[in-house]
């Protein structure tokens, strides 16, 4: 629990979260209980001894790249559809305490794939978790099928057709682009994001997170994306940024993922309120609450304690991201009314 005098409100705001992969969910705990349950050897490395050794290392992780080789290694331990079922569900649990209502989440699917492991069971997994968080905890929820950029561009496309049917049930909402940045420019992807496009998917990229402006430009102009996970480099364009804030086009920011991957020196080095000055709309979320310090409400009290935001200044936060998710607009209009309520309800206790 944070020191802030606030955290009993940031705890009770609804929010709505954007930006949680749920591989990124897979705690040293749960990889290994499952590395035992399904026979899968884990690498000979000292902090693969025990879940400690393993949740040790993840406070030395030097770049994105550092962190994604043991994230991929970490996700050979899921096996069954019940592997990925129970994943989301512990995901969708701590969310629901952190005082999430709505979460759009994303998968690799060729962190799998690539292992023989059917798509099918992936997604049957996560569908039965997303399933069950709306029907016992209200939580409402979209599926975003991630692209990794590090693999050939025809993988993608393989991976695009061989969730058709997913794609046609309405299972998968969106399509996103992840993994190594630097050298993987979002242009690669032009063709199967226009194919996700026409087939009336919601688009999203990681950009901006350790790649230049560029990263951020070419999603928005070649993939035509709604959104932008992370882009705390736009910061460095500041045309670009009085054009993003005059569309609307949210960022998705993840303080604690950035300190931890040292995008950022610090958290009070982030450009928040230099974004919030320039009406640039973003949110606030966890990346992978497994490996960086836990989930959305540690992030929402690292920024607290970083900077000092007054309850407007939440308000308004807490607004973009409902307005940045894809809801409808009565969905949107129940979310907007419960942060007021509790806005209200938190000013007039003073
Ligand atoms: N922060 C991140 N950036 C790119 N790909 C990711 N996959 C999981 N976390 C990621
Ligand atoms: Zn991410």
């Amino acid at each position: 629990m944070c020191q802030s005098p606030l955290h009993p409100f940031l705890l009770k705001l609804p929010k709505c979260e954007h930006h949680i992969h749920l591989e990124g969910a897979l705690t040293p705990q749960l990889v290994f209980h499952l590395a035992n349950k399904n026979a899968i050897p884990l690498p000979n490395l000292p902090h693969y001894q025990s879940p400690e050794a393993l949740a040790a290392r993840y406070e030395a992780f030097d770049s994105l790249d550092d962190f994604l080789n043991i994230h991929y290694a970490n996700m050979s331990v899921l096996i069954t559809e019940n592997d990925f079922y129970e994943l989301a569900w512990s995901y969708f649990r701590a969310a629901y305490a952190d005082g999430v209502h709505h979460a759009e989440v994303f998968f690799d699917p060729q962190s799998h794939t690539s292992r023989s492991i059917p798509i099918a069971s992936v997604i049957n997994g996560y569908k039965r978790a997303l399933d069950r968080a709306g029907s016992e905890l209200g939580v409402t929820s979209r599926l975003i099928m991630c692209f990794l950029r590090h693999l050939p561009v025809p993988s993608a496309h393989a991976t695009f057709d061989s969730a058709t049917e997913f794609i046609h049930d309405g299972t998968i909402h969106a399509v996103g682009l992840d993994s190594s940045e630097v050298g993987f420019p979002p242009e690669l992807f032009t063709d199967v994001f226009r194919k996700a496009k026409d087939a009336g998917l919601q688009r999203t990229a990681h950009g901006g997170e350790e790649g230049d402006i560029s990263y951020i430009k070419g999603a928005l102009d070649s993939l035509k994306v709604d959104r932008i996970d992370h882009g705390i480099r736009l910061i460095e364009d500041r045309e670009l940024m009085k054009a993003i804030a005059a569309k609307g086009t949210l960022l998705t920011i993840c303080p604690l993922s950035n300190v931890y991957l040292r995008t950022t020196k610090s958290i009070a080095s982030l450009p928040l309120r230099e974004f919030l000055e320039a009406g640039v709309q973003f949110s606030l979320h966890s990346d992978d609450p497994a490996y960086f310090g836990g989930g959305i409400l540690n992030n929402y009290c690292a920024v607290e304690e970083a900077f000092g935001f007054n309850i407007d200044e939440w308000k308004t936060i807490a607004i973009a991201g409902v307005q940045g998710s894809w809801i409808d607009k009565a969905r949107k209009k129940a979310l907007v009314a419960k942060i007021e309520d509790v806005v209200c309800e938190f000013i007039s206790r003073d």
